[in-house]
């Protein structure tokens, strides 16, 4: 059985190829870190598998993807905007259902950020901003997690407590890291990009902090 199962993806703009083609598989269960210097393709690769899980994924950009606009609440509701009707969502923006307010508390604070839920996220830090996308992710609740550098703006035990805690919440999941030591504490398996190929794909359990070198 496998939970991504992707054949052949490459992707060119104005006649570059800046990915592939190359082929991927993940079996559930499976947390696979992916590696490279800036530049050589890792966002496009997630948003490639994100474009094709859309259904299944959960979906942490760079970007972050939030409403600038809207509540830290309202953005980490909207994880599970399609799982209620047009109506109840409407009613929720203008007033929040205490049992939903609930429902999105306790992430927020894992994230130590409960005390802006009401807080719009233009007002925020970019460390607060992407651990609200990180609450969102984590609301999310789908059967894989796809992130693209999910930690970049926390500092090293902020880092770590998040990567814990997404690692608990999803075990099969592509993560973009360019934490050397992340990447070896929270993947299960490297994989190392180099000018839009796979040059590296190997158990964590092989691999030193050198051989991980080329890729940083
Ligand atoms: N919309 C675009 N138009 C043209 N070129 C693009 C576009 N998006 C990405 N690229 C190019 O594709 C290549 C891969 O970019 P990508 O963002 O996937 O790299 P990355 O490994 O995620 O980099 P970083 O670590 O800096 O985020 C780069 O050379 C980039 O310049």
């Amino acid at each position: 059985m496998t939970a991504i199962h992707l054949t052949d993806i490459s992707v060119s703009y104005d006649n570059r190829q800046v990915l592939g083609p190359l082929s991927l598989e993940l079996k559930p269960g499976e947390i696979v870190v992916v590696i490279g210097k800036s530049g050589c393709g890792k966002s496009t690769l997630l948003s490639q598998i994100y474009d094709r899980l859309r259904h299944r994924a959960a979906w942490l950009p760079q970007d972050l993807g939030l409403v600038d606009t809207l509540s830290v609440y309202h953005n980490v509701y909207m994880a599970q905007l399609d799982q209620h009707s047009r109506w109840y969502n409407i009613i929720n923006l203008i007033r929040p259902f205490s049992e939903q307010v609930d429902n999105v508390r306790p992430w927020l604070k894992r994230m130590s950020i409960d005390d802006k839920i009401w807080q719009s996220v233009d007002q925020l830090s970019g460390g607060q901003k992407q651990r609200v996308a990180i609450a969102r992710a984590l609301h999310q609740g789908a059967e894989i997690l796809l992130a693209d550098e999910p930690v970049s703006a926390l500092d090293g035990p902020k880092a770590d407590q998040v990567m814990a805690c997404l690692t608990q919440q999803y075990s099969t999941a592509l993560i973009a890291l360019h934490d050397v030591d992340l990447a070896l504490r929270y993947g299960q398996r490297i994989i190392g990009i180099s000018d839009g190929r796979i040059m590296l794909d190997q158990p964590v359990q092989k691999l030193s902090q050198q051989s991980l070198l080329e890729f940083y």
